[in-house]
């Protein structure tokens, strides 16, 4: 079942085409490319990477939180920060980060602290997103999340519908194996 899912979006994938018009087109299906691997990885099909100021992708980063046993930080954006803090070769706030989903309250707290300049979100997420509701975090993290630009990609319809199809494929799957770990 969940075979056929996922076989279908990738077809999806590659029968889209980027539009011109949408300058995060190209990147954003690129996302969904890697955003399909965290899927089929038995992970949330959710990913990210790091744009720097001449366009190039510097890095990427796939959801992992069922990879090893079970690591409810590692999300596509917290991955991606720790490359990041690790050592890239580019000062952060030169850096874009493209996400096919909107930021949760745990990525949106360290992402304030990253100093990375931007970050777009392809897919809004009205049950889980933190991204379009910032200003409801305490004053320190607010006045902090304001040094950062937060958008919308610029995407056409389709990679939107379609980042946002992947990271809602196996959800049913997902939220049993994550009771698992918290509620044995
Ligand atoms: N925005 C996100 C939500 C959940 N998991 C992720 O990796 N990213």
């Amino acid at each position: 079942m969940a075979e056929v899912l996922i076989a279908e979006l990738i077809q999806r994938l590659d029968q889209l085409e980027a539009d011109a018009d949408y300058p995060d087109d190209i990147n954003g299906l690129y996302c969904c490319r890697l955003a399909l691997d965290a899927l089929e990885q038995g992970n949330y099909g959710i990913a990210a990477i790091l744009i720097d100021a001449q366009g190039k992708v510097i890095a990427q980063a796939e959801n992992r939180v069922f990879s090893a046993g079970y690591s409810s930080h590692a999300h596509a954006e917290m991955l991606l920060i720790d490359q990041l803090e690790q050592g890239l070769d580019c000062p952060p706030e030169e850096l874009t980060m493209l996400v096919s989903l909107e930021p949760c309250p745990m990525c949106l707290a360290r992402l304030i602290l990253s100093g990375i300049a931007s970050v777009r979100y392809m897919a809004p997420d009205s049950y889980g997103g933190m991204m379009s509701h910032a200003e409801r975090f305490p004053p320190a993290w607010k006045n902090l999340a304001q040094l950062q630009n937060h958008y919308e990609a610029y995407i056409s319809s389709g990679v939107r519908v379609l980042a946002a199809d992947i990271a809602a494929t196996n959800l049913g799957l997902l939220r049993k194996k994550l009771l698992s770990h918290i509620r044995p």
